[in-house]
């Protein structure tokens, strides 16, 4: 079977695989995870900081031959799976060698062959080295070569890797740049145990790490936004959803991209069923378009039913992940209140069995419990309702 594991588990293969994370050669399996955690070891004892999982689906037989694909289709690597999970051995097929500054990527065996046993200074770097002397006076301290290790992962990659460079023109001659895919983890401990691992199987003999970045986010109102309406058909998401933008529009200031329930499965999702895949699949890409507005600043309303948490909770996932926010507006207008307006004569159709699996009737709808706005239409008139949502946005300074 195929199998496309997420960012950070992709950036921990290519890690795996170059042999960055000696002396690992696969991901963990469920014995190695929990000494792991446990104790900061491997099961049969041998220190190893942090967790490096591939969460596969469930349900895989011992024996499987996993073929792991980027998100682009190519793939990457064959893993056999074992008794524990994922640990089984990994094949290399493919190395990546796309993304920005691949040209710099070098394996570990390369770097220490290039360094040839000299007493090396590595600094792993998420941003800015705001203290070259320190580096310089250790390095000299030491009699060692610079090793500068960029930790490009995610949307900020690109930029530590410039510092990096930038950093590497004020050091001595021979220092050497090398960008490594290591996602941070979250406990900063952890991460900073890992880091050393990964400097020694590049051959430091010392570690430095790089300070932390400061992330300072533009203020609410240049922050891209995702405001994403949820709720049963006929709730209101639309009539809401086209007030706000057009209130928006009035108020000016922000660029607005208006993701249309009927536009979006017309053009979009044109050709998707209402099955459970291909509601997920117009979720997704709903969210997909509205991140990459986000991304640039913009500020994205959508309004389809969005009837499953999980599908919701990747759109969110998604827009953070591009640094913007994200909105969930519930219109939780009770199923009895839709069925009554029946705009479009949907729910009578559906209750005589014309349209199968109709959200709220014989189709699930997940209630949201992360929902930033909570609105029953029944008793509130459509002005209201959007001057909350409008209101939401004043109170959180998305708009000013
Ligand atoms: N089986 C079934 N279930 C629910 N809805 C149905 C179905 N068949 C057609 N419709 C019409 O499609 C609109 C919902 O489309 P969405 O893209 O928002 O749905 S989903 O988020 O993908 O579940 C929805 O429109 P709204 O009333 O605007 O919500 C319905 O008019
Ligand atoms: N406070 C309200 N907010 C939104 N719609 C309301 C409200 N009160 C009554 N309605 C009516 O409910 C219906 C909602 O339809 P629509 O916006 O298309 O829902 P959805 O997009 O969720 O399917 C419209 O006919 C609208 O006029």
């Amino acid at each position: 079977m195929e199998f496309t594991p997420d960012a950070r588990e992709l950036a921990d293969l290519e890690l795996l695989l170059s042999g960055a994370f000696a002396p690992l050669t696969g991901f963990l399996g469920h014995d190695d995870l929990h000494a792991v955690h446990e104790r900061g070891t491997l099961a049969d004892g041998t220190p190893w900081p942090a967790a490096v999982a591939l969460d596969l689906p469930e349900g895989l037989a011992a024996g499987t031959e996993v073929t792991l694909l980027d998100p682009e289709g190519l793939p990457l690597a064959v893993l056999t799976v074992s008794e524990q999970g994922a640990d089984g051995p990994l094949r290399a097929l493919n190395a990546p060698e796309h993304g920005p500054f691949a040209r710099l990527r070098r394996t570990p065996a390369e770097v220490r062959a290039e360094l040839g046993g000299r007493e090396t200074l590595a600094v792993t770097m998420r941003g800015p080295l705001d203290d070259l002397a320190e580096v310089v006076a250790t390095a000299k301290e030491l009699d060692a070569r610079v090793l500068l290790l960029p930790l490009s992962y995610g949307e900020a990659g690109p930029a530590v890797v410039r510092a990096a460079l930038k950093a590497k023109a004020k050091l001595p001659d021979d220092t050497l740049v090398v960008p490594v895919p290591l996602a941070p983890r979250e406990e900063i401990e952890i991460d900073l145990e890992l880091r050393e691992h990964v400097a020694a199987a590049y051959g430091a003999t010392e570690h430095l790490a790089g300070p932390e970045p400061v992330r300072i986010p533009g203020p609410p109102h240049r922050r891209g936004l995702v405001v994403f309406f949820t709720g049963l058909s006929g709730s209101g998401k639309s009539t809401i959803a086209r007030g706000l933008r057009d209130a928006l529009l009035e108020d000016g200031g922000r660029t607005i991209t208006y993701l249309d329930g009927d536009m979006v499965r017309q053009l979009l999702s044109k050709g998707l069923t209402f099955s459970k895949e291909d509601r997920d699949l117009n979720i997704r890409r709903i969210g997909f378009v509205a991140a990459e507005a986000a991304r640039h600043g913009g500020l994205a309303i959508c309004a389809p039913i969005a009837p499953y948490e999980h599908t919701r909770a990747e759109v969110r996932a998604m827009v953070e992940g591009v640094g913007a926010d994200f909105l969930l507006v519930h219109v939780a207008t009770p199923l009895a209140e839709c069925e009554r307006r029946d705009r479009k004569g949907l729910y009578a159709k559906a209750r005589a069995g014309l349209i199968p699996a109709f959200t709220g009737v014989t189709d699930p709808y997940e209630d949201p419990d992360d929902a930033d706005l909570v609105i029953d239409t029944t008793h509130v008139a459509v002005e209201s309702a959007v001057a909350r949502v409008h209101d939401a946005l004043r109170a959180g300074r998305w708009i000013r």
